[in-house]
């Protein structure tokens, strides 16, 4: 894998509930559209669980293997390590990252979502390598979000110090990204952006382009 900064570069998250069409078909749009990371999040109404999860999960994870793209789990550990993916994210409801960290193992990549520079401190200190950071915008895709804070958590650790790669992460597009960039994320984690546009692959490039500046 190249560096973390460098793959979070343009992270898709996406499960079934997030899919206008056939999910194997969103991931392979966004991917030649150049996405750089990965993440299974099978959450919401209608998420698929059991057998029927694990099928879908594994089938995304053999499309990024292709294409060298890491597949991050998330929330679900069990599933990760069942898949030997290449990393987990969790948030703060989640298993502690202690415990997580633990059980994955060092190789592993673990994302984690902080929204307080307490929630940070103790997020690297007790092993994440890179950190989700948001509602930066207002979004539809997660009911339990947080309120929307802007990129002010972004700048406020960048002034800290530190130096662990950082995501935006919630109603980013292509118009936007630019900004949680230049607050000092490594790359923008995105949903709906991808996977509700008419063509993955062209919001995909869009995304790259706005990034890259
Ligand atoms: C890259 C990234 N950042 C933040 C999140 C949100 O994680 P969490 O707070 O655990 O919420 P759920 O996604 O589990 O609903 C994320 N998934 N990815
Ligand atoms: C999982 C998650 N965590 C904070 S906001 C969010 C949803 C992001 O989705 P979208 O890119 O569609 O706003
Ligand atoms: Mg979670």
């Amino acid at each position: 894998m190249k560096n973390l900064s460098e793959a979070l570069k343009v992270y898709f998250i996406m499960g079934s509930p997030n899919c206008l069409k056939e999910p194997v078909e969103v991931l392979k749009e966004a991917i030649a559209g150049g996405v750089t990371l990965f993440q299974f999040r099978e959450k919401g109404k209608g998420a698929l669980t059991g057998a029927e999860k694990y099928e879908l999960a594994r089938r995304l994870q053999s499309i990024c293997n292709e294409h060298q793209i890491p597949f991050i789990v998330n929330d679900d550990i069990e599933l990760a390590i069942e898949l030997d993916a290449d990393g987990v994210h969790i948030g703060q409801e989640d298993e502690p990252v202690k415990v997580v960290r633990e059980r994955i193992g060092d190789s592993k990549i673990l994302g984690v979502s902080v929204h307080t520079p307490e929630e940070a401190e103790t997020a690297l200190n007790d092993g994440a390598d890179y950190f989700g950071i948001g509602p930066i915008y207002p979004t539809s895709s997660k009911d339990d979000a947080k309120p929307v804070r802007g990129t002010e958590l972004i700048e406020i650790l960048r002034q800290q110090g530190y130096t662990i790669p950082m995501v935006g992460i919630g109603g980013i597009t292509s118009e936007n990204a630019a900004a949680v960039v230049k607050a000092g994320a490594d790359g923008v984690s995105v949903i709906t952006a991808i996977s509700h546009a008419d063509s993955p692959l062209e919001a995909a490039k869009a995304l790259i382009n706005s990034v890259e500046g």
